[in-house]
């Protein structure tokens, strides 16, 4: 679906990204993980095509990248930004429906509006559909954002869903229930890309991890094969031990943080 070979991107002598390569396949949820600063956004947004890399290459369904025109892009690819700010006083329903926009002429079809529905029941906020979305909390902004998303890649087979921190300032329950239908949506065919700090939640929900440190590719595999307690600890400067989750078939990390050393002076 989506193949990323030795992306590179810089500004200026900064280099935020360096040599990397990923493969988002339908069927499959791909999390970026690494700490602040090493360069997850900048090479989801590269995938986006919203940042053009210094080198490498990206093809999408075979095709590069580049090679798509704005219009094509938009009915293949869907993204959910880190941070979304409303500047006019759009509705709950408006806003996901614009989510249909690259599908539909000069107005919406009755499919269109039936899919904003969809999407809207799914993040739970169709109760919210007449609500000015600047009024919502921020929490129910980012579910109303995910609604326009998968409003817009949701009858599209094999689309390329980009999910940046979507669990940003969501409470237990959604940051579950995204994650959830980011995995479903997955499961329904798409390649869907999410950038996750919470390391736990990545082990159990993507099917493939993808670890940064300083814009180069620590490590790449299944949660498994990733989640060792010594690169853990190289990477993020935090030691951590792995159990056993007792519930789901992947590793459980138990952070073992010593941070004494800075209040001794
Ligand atoms: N426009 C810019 N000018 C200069 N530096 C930038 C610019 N954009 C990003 N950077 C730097 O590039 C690095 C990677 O940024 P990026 O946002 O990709 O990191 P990230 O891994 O997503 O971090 P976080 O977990 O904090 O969101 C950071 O050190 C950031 O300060």
């Amino acid at each position: 679906m989506l193949q990323a070979n030795q992306l590179s991107y810089r500004i200026g002598n900064r280099v935020l990204l360096n040599g990397v390569s990923l493969q988002a396949r339908a069927g499959e949820l791909l999390a970026i993980v690494g700490p602040n600063g090493a360069g997850k956004s900048t090479l989801l947004k590269l995938c986006a095509r919203e940042l053009s890399p210094a080198s490498g290459t990206l093809d999408l369904q075979g095709k590069p990248l580049l090679r798509y025109t704005s219009e094509q892009l938009a009915l293949l690819r869907g993204m959910l930004h880190q941070q979304n700010n409303m500047t006019f006083p759009f509705r709950v329903g408006e806003l996901v429906l614009m989510g249909r926009y690259p599908h539909y002429g000069a107005h919406p079809a009755v499919a269109d509006y039936a899919i904003a529905e969809v999407a809207l029941d799914l993040v739970g906020m169709r109760a919210f559909s007449d609500r000015i979305v600047s009024t919502l909390s921020g929490g129910e902004q980012q579910r109303v954002q995910l609604a326009r998303v998968l409003a817009q890649v949701w009858d599209v087979p094999n689309a390329l869903l980009l999910l940046d921190e979507p669990t940003t300032g969501l409470d237990l329950l959604h940051q579950h229930h995204m994650l959830d239908i980011a995995r479903q949506m997955a499961r329904r065919g798409h390649a869907v890309v999410a950038v996750l700090h919470d390391l736990n939640m990545a082990a159990q929900y993507a099917d493939q991890l993808l670890m940064l440190k300083s814009g180069r590719r620590e490590a790449y595999g299944t949660p498994r094969k990733v989640l060792t307690a010594p690169l853990i600890e190289r990477v993020f400067g935090l030691p951590v031990q792995l159990l056993d989750n007792p519930c789901h078939q992947c590793p459980l990390i138990v952070p073992i943080p010593n941070f004494q050393a800075a209040f001794s002076h």
